[in-house]
């Protein structure tokens, strides 16, 4: 033969777990893309295509949701031990198992005081931000006489695992989604709004304090609203916005709704009671609205918050 196998490894890559652990009320999300790669014994499939050896990618994707169920997620770290250990005890021709495990990290939404730590009101309990991925936008337009100033903020995930429910809609010959009474919601929050500010220098807002506060009031309203719709959710944040905000008269969303699929645990004899989902990253539902106060002229552009 002119030639020969070298290294060889196989698996499933990235495995979009989302576990969610019910402490009553208070909810806590572990968040994992899980990469299985499996090495031994593997010749055959690939000189003869013998699978008598394989364990199939699809069994490495079910044990890495099953598992998170049976043996929770404490950390990354221990999760991957559980993974590893199973496949190389388990599986005779499998000699060597690597589990790589990217984490992504949430916080708790703010409450009213701003204290994020304290868990006391309930709207906190159950609503998360992802750490360290949103970037503010601001565009400025001058045309000698008249200022025209657009902010926002664009890549904000935010998640809510429970009071969010989608049923009641159309039906057609097409339709196979199931009316959902308790699902997650999340989405990747991009909005612009625009200031009413147009020319007085000294009556310019203070740029600062309004996006915090528009942010704040945003999410404040995303993790406070239950939800029958992400339309109903974002009419919520932004009118939220346009009431706290006597500066602001108008907001533009684009909201992905980022799919989190309970995942069927029934065939490893599990009962996954809304605790385990696979995250899905497309395609995804894109939900897009202007909120504006009522009597101003639209001016945000339809497409600006997909820039
Ligand atoms: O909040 C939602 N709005 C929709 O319009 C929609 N459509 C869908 O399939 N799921 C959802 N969820």
């Amino acid at each position: 033969m002119p030639t020969i196998l070298g290294q060889n490894q196989y698996g499933k890559a990235e495995n979009r777990v989302v576990k969610i652990t019910r402490d009553g009320d208070t909810h806590h999300i572990k968040d994992l893309n899980v990469s299985v790669a499996l090495s031994g014994d593997m010749d055959d499939v690939h000189y003869s295509g013998s699978n008598a050896n394989v364990l199939p990618t699809d069994t490495t994707k079910n044990t890495v949701f099953a598992f998170a169920k049976e043996h929770g997620i404490e950390s990354a770290e221990q999760f991957g031990i559980h993974l590893a250990r199973h496949f190389v005890s388990s599986q005779e021709p499998i000699h060597r198992a690597r589990i790589r495990i990217e984490e992504y990290s949430w916080e708790r939404i703010a409450t009213s005081d701003g204290n994020s730590k304290f868990i006391g009101a309930d709207e906190v309990r159950h609503s998360f931000a992802r750490k360290g991925m949103e970037t503010r936008v601001s565009q400025i337009t001058y045309d000698g006489e008249n200022w025209e100033v657009i902010s926002g903020l664009k890549d904000l995930t935010v998640m809510n695992s429970t009071n969010s429910e989608f049923w009641g809609y159309v039906k057609d010959k097409y339709t196979t989604l199931k009316e959902a009474y308790d699902r997650i919601l999340a989405t990747d929050v991009s909005a612009r709004w625009r200031y009413n500010w147009t020319s007085d220098e000294q009556r310019m807002p203070n740029w600062e304090k309004s996006y915090e506060q528009a942010r704040k009031h945003m999410l404040q309203a995303f993790a406070e609203t239950y939800s029958l719709s992400l339309q109903q959710t974002l009419y919520q944040m932004g009118s939220r916005i346009i009431n706290s905000r006597s500066e602001i008269d108008e907001i533009r969303f684009s909201l992905p709704n980022n799919h989190h699929f309970l995942v069927d645990l029934e065939p490893f004899g599990l009962k996954n009671d809304n605790e385990v989902y696979f995250a899905a990253d497309r395609p995804y539902g894109l939900i897009e609205a202007t909120v504006l106060r009522d009597g101003v002229e639209p001016k945000i552009p339809v497409d600006m918050t997909n820039l």
